[in-house]
């Protein structure tokens, strides 16, 4: 008997047998997923313990829209994808977080997706490479280094106010643009020690924003397809350009802007900013190895700072502008606090002074808590311990999550929580003074806009001199001039998460108009 076949049935038979071996490996890799998987116990709709495309679902195809979902499905469940658990209980913050021996998510699904797209591969650090590599920048942003910069704080905002008041009479503006460029010049001056002049220009683009924004649109396809973000990162320019726009100006920044102004640092390792030396010169002479100093991995630091300083120290503001412009009761008792501490608007007090306003304080607090800088679930692993997670502090079952998977909170949930915020979707800067008008310390521990441990952002005390600074200059100079143009709570309030939380995608944005005349914002 001859057997002979064509090529195109050796192709059919080759496929359908591959096609059934996969379709095999999928459902035993499923069923084990919640049959003998160590997080099997844990409850968890069947669909999102069994496979990703759950998360897929609502993180990609409804647009970073699982941060809600999980607040939904906490009702029940703590498991919320095949590999990790999620909490919402705010008593187990220290746990996750504090602990010095959790690592952020290595799981590839989770690796953080700034550095693996900008080559620092940051997000599977273990713990004593992050360290070492945090020694060298955390001292640039020391509390005292930062008191030490606070001129050019003050320099950047005046340039900011003055640049919206030359706008009195013109068209309304999107204030996060101009708040991006006072964040973005401040950032890269004290990067590079020479700003990117956004302030400079005449209009309020190009911007370092709209970059950071076009990064964070696609952050969830990053996260979801493995290989894409270093697909992209290889990509020739040429080829970025064709396949989106949006990948053309985040890879020219990438591989062409910081690059060379790396460069140019690395030949002239000396540049100060008053007489501090800038962050890339502190890391060029720090004792790093030199794998830690590769144009590569300084290019991935250099980004990860941009975005960092940029953007939600903006959104912040933004948010800042559009409660107190809307809220004239606020906006005098800002004044009149502000207005007691310096001789006249164009002098603005300094941040430790401005630092003991207690109500001041109060709005910065509201607004962190409302649009945190980080939304979604930021996942840790304990390394080396199982976790107890002891319901007794809520009456919810106790649970042991064993070491190695990671387990997740979002902050957006915790500062939703309204047991700890009553009528939590207001803005209510009163809840943040005790009944002597103080601030209350131990419900400022329950906000966590700048995460904790030791992956927590390490621009915290730059965000906090900028925020308090311009804030006040805003109250003094500005506002009594600015209004809000077409924009409601729509554009505020938090939709979805984009690696930072966002409002609805129909907002316009906070827009404003600058009047002819003051003083407006009337009781
Ligand atoms: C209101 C302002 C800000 C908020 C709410 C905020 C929030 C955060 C949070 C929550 C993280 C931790 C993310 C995680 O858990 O993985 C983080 C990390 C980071 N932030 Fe910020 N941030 C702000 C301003 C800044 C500023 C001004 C800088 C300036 C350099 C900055 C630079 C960074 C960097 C470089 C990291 C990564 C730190 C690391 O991996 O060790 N941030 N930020």
């Amino acid at each position: 008997m001859e057997l002979s076949f064509t090529f195109g049935e050796v192709l059919w038979s080759f496929a359908t047998s591959f096609l059934s071996i996969w379709t095999l490996y999928i459902s035993v890799l499923f069923l084990y997923r919640i049959t003998f998987h160590p997080l099997a116990k844990f409850p968890g709709p069947k669909l999102a313990a069994m496979s990703f495309a759950y998360e897929f679902w609502f993180d990609v195809v409804r647009g970073g829209r699982y941060t809600k979902q999980i607040l939904r499905m906490h009702e029940k469940y703590v498991r919320i994808n095949p590999e990790e658990l999620h909490c919402n209980d705010p008593n187990f913050v220290d746990t996750v977080y504090a602990s010095g021996n959790h690592r952020r998510n290595k799981s590839p699904q989770y690796v953080f997706a700034y550095p693996a797209l900008f080559k620092s591969t940051e997000g599977s650090l273990d713990h004593d490479h992050h360290r070492m590599r945090n020694a060298a920048m955390s001292r640039c942003f020391s509390r005292s280094r930062i008191c030490q910069i606070e001129n050019l704080v003050h320099e950047k905002t005046h340039r900011l106010c003055d640049k919206i008041l030359a706008l009195r009479g013109c068209e309304p503006f999107r204030i996060v643009d101009a708040y991006s460029c006072f964040t973005a010049d401040m950032i890269s001056e004290y990067l590079f020690g020479e700003s990117d002049g956004y302030l400079d220009l005449p209009g309020w683009e190009p911007n370092y924003r709209s970059l950071v924004d076009a990064f964070e649109r696609n952050i969830h396809i990053f996260r979801h397809v493995h290989g894409l973000a270093s697909l992209a990162e290889k990509l020739p320019l040429f080829l970025t350009n064709w396949l989106s726009k949006e990948l053309k100006t985040i890879a020219i920044d990438v591989k062409v802007t910081l690059p060379k102004k790396i460069q140019k640092a690395m030949k002239l390792s000396d540049a100060v900013v008053y007489s501090t030396p800038s962050i890339m010169s502190t890391m060029l002479a720090s004792s790093l190895p030199s794998s830690e100093k590769t144009l590569g991995r300084l290019t991935g630091e250099a980004m990860s700072l941009m975005a960092g300083g940029t953007e939600s120290t903006s959104v912040t503001l933004t948010l800042f502008t559009f409660h107190i412009l809307s809220n004239p009761i606020y906006y005098h008792r800002l004044l009149e606090e502000i207005s007691a501490i310096t001789a006249s608007p164009s002098e603005i007090p300094d941040w430790k002074s401005l630092e003991k306003l207690c109500f001041l304080n109060a709005v910065m607090l509201e607004c962190l808590r409302l649009l945190p800088g980080v939304s979604g679930r930021s996942p840790r692993i304990a390394t080396d311990e199982d976790l107890i997670y002891d319901g007794a502090n809520s009456s919810r079952p106790t649970y042991v999550i064993p070491r190695g998977y990671p387990v997740s909170m979002s902050t957006y949930i915790l500062h939703m929580d309204e047991s700890i915020f009553p009528n939590a979707k207001d803005f209510v800067p009163d809840r943040w003074l005790d009944e002597t008008g103080n601030v209350n310390r131990i419900l400022e521990r329950r906000l966590l806009s700048f995460s904790r441990g030791n992956r927590q952002c390490i621009g915290r005390q730059l965000a906090l001199c900028e925020l308090h600074v311009c804030a006040a200059a805003m109250i003094l100079r500005v506002f009594p001039y600015m209004e809000l143009f077409e924009t409601s709570r729509v554009d505020v309030d938090y939709d979805h998460d984009e690696l930072i939380g966002k409002p609805s995608p129909q907002s316009k944005g906070v827009r404003v108009r600058v009047r002819d005349s003051g003083p407006g914002i009337q009781q």
